[in-house]
């Protein structure tokens, strides 16, 4: 988290302050606060009364000072109360039946388009005067705003894949609210905390200065500034102090809570997007391999094992190619290099590691810094609302802790590496005003902010038309052969992986049934299934009046694999021992493997 900004230092210390008055206030000051002196009543500025004394000839500086507690106290009080209530209102749609969700959620539209002060003020009359009503009067002031918060971040993670797989393993939903969505939504919640302290402050201020709050002879700033409102035209010093004192924690909370709220959000952001760096060093100590995977297996509750076992290894400025039907579990392969897969995932393996080092004990900075992720859509890997540039200095000045202008500088120097016309201009632009292939160049170019060690890039080219994939894929060679990144490249497009690829690994229901040499691949493979891939493939012969060939039958699903070769049941080869025995994955000659009894 970068918490290093001046507004953020900003915010921490007037917090702090304000929460050191909160404690040493009252049993400093309180005596001086209480103490009547009817020689001195109403008074103005003066040596031994700095803001002035009230109608009982109180020192006002020290009840400004004691007033901090009681003020904070109550907008704490205010700000669990209101997020509690909000939190519940905002969660509640995702338990209820349909019409139930309905109107809890029109209910809250209702709320959030009503005026704050009319709400808070309606709840303290009816609640009654005082300290209580004003603090249930802010609170249920502040709900509506945050079961709309709660009601947005529930939504985002409804969709992650993680909360359908638990739907569909019929997990209550009560269970999928307090185990799955409400877990995921607590950080941002919890900081958000911060701003609404900032806001019920100010908002219990109001409500004492329009005498809704605090009564005498209890006092909180609102009710300071309320009664030195009366005599601002002859000694405007009176209303200063507590007006100053409401406004500094305002701002101070206001700070922080955004300053912690933009740092969790940046975490958020590289720990999912992972970025570039770390120059290749010549002393590595085992510099053969950049990508190492042993043994790699995924699971998920219920039985569901989608990659099963999978080991592979990859070169420096080597692109290996992983290849297979959709569903055999390629980009989970790739999540788990990644730190990606999504809970309740669980990820093993005998090793997994990258240059050298295991990536569980890897800091996601120094993942992010060796790891460069391309996926399918550009555009959901970047940000719609930022300018192209910002976004890869951001990367640089979050990674590596660089300056905003050798970081811009550094961008717009990547974006002319990928070979973007202009650069400087692309920088200046959004995301929207780009082409498919450029916003795909600009993605390759924020992998390459730093240099990588390895590059992922999975399906990088499916959304983009045929003379623009071709242009990525060659850059995609380009950059590995100047930077001596290792890439693993997902399709499930052989011809692509074969044009493209030094090495293919190809990958059937979790497993991986053949490694072979590029050139080997057109006229050596050996597996079936690699085989009915090739000849799936159409070439310039093939009767183009016929439907394109495919392979007959389907991949199992993850959940139903059984103990024999996974591919038996769809294989012309198949034999009773096929389907009762899996194959290892042998030796089949030089750098190539085979898992196939029949070869
Ligand atoms: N979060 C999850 N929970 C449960 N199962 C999952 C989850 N994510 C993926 N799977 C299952 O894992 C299997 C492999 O998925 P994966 O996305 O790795 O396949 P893929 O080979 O990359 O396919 P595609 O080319 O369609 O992306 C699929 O059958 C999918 O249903």
């Amino acid at each position: 988290m970068r918490l290093r900004t001046p507004a953020a230092v900003a915010g921490a210390v007037l917090v702090t302050l304000m929460v050191v008055l909160a404690v040493v206030g009252p049993p400093i000051w309180g005596a001086a606060a209480e103490k009547i002196d009817a020689g001195a009543i109403l008074q103005g500025a003066s040596a031994a009364h700095p803001l002035g004394t009230d109608n009982l000839g109180r020192d006002l500086l020290a009840r400004v000072l004691v007033a901090g507690r009681f003020s904070l106290l109550l907008a704490l009080a205010a700000t669990l109360f209101g997020a509690a209530v909000g939190t519940v209102l905002g969660a509640l749609p995702s338990v209820l039946p349909v019409r139930g969700a309905r109107f809890v959620t029109g209910a809250v539209n209702a709320l959030v388009a009503f005026p704050g002060l009319l709400l808070a003020m309606f709840t303290a009359v009816v609640t009654g005067l005082g300290a209580k009503g004003a603090v249930l009067g802010i609170g249920v002031a502040i709900a509506p705003g945050f079961a709309r918060f709660t009601q947005t971040l529930a939504a985002t993670v409804a969709g992650a894949d993680y909360v359908a797989a638990a739907r569909m393993l019929g997990v209550p939903r009560m269970r999928i609210l307090t185990g799955h969505v409400l877990p995921n939504i607590a950080e941002p919640l919890i900081l958000n905390l911060s701003q609404a302290l900032g806001g019920a402050l100010l908002g219990l201020a109001g409500m004492s200065f329009l005498g809704l709050g605090v009564q005498p002879p209890a006092f909180d700033w609102g009710r300071l500034l309320f009664d030195g409102f009366g005599r601002i035209y002859v000694t405007p010093e009176v209303a200063l102090g507590p007006a100053l004192a409401v406004a500094l924690a305002g701002i101070g909370f206001n700070l922080l809570g955004d300053a912690l709220a933009k740092a969790a959000s940046r975490t958020a952001v590289h720990a999912r997007e992972a970025g570039p760096a770390a120059p290749p060093d010549p002393g590595e100590p085992d510099p053969k391999a950049v990508l190492e995977v042993k043994d790699l297996t995924v699971t998920f509750p219920g039985g569901v094992t989608p990659v099963r076992g999978v080991s592979l290894t990859v070169g420096p400025g080597q692109i290996a190619g992983l290849v297979g039907e959709s569903g055999s579990g390629k980009s989970l392969t790739a999540a788990a290099i990644g730190g990606l897969v999504p809970y309740p995932g669980v990820v093993t393996a005998g090793r997994l590691a990258l240059a050298g080092q295991e990536i569980s004990e890897m800091s996601p900075k120094e993942l992010g810094t060796a790891l460069a992720m391309v996926f399918q859509d550009p555009m959901a890997s970047l940000n719609p609302a930022l300018k192209v540039g910002g976004q890869l200095a951001e990367v640089a000045i979050v990674h590596q802790g660089s300056g905003k202008a050798e970081a811009h500088q550094r961008a717009v120097d990547r974006l002319g590496h990928v070979r973007l016309p202009a650069p400087e201009r692309v920088a200046r632009r959004h995301p929207h005003e780009l082409s498919g292939g450029m916003r795909q160049r600009a993605v390759i170019a924020m992998g390459l902010m730093g240099t990588p060690r390895l590059l992922i890039a999975d399906e990088p080219t499916t959304a983009l038309d045929v003379t623009v994939q071709r242009q990525i894929l060659k850059l995609l060679r380009e950059v590995t052969d100047e930077t001596g990144a290792a890439a693993l490249f997902i399709s499930h497009d052989i011809a692509v992986v074969g044009e493209l690829c030094d090495v293919v690994v190809v990958m059937y229901a979790g497993r991986v049934v053949e490694h072979l040499p590029v050139e080997r691949l057109a006229t050596g493979a050996a597996h079936p299934y690699t085989r009915a891939l090739i000849d799936s493939l159409p070439d310039m012969e093939t009767d183009r009046s016929l439907p394109l060939a495919s392979i007959p039958g389907r991949q199992p699903a993850p959940s139903d694999v059984g103990d024999g070769c996974a591919f038996a049941a769809r294989c012309e080869l198949a034999t009773a021992r096929c389907a009762g025995e899996r194959p290892p994955l042998t030796s089949y000659g030089k750098a190539h493997q085979v898992a196939c009894w029949e070869v």
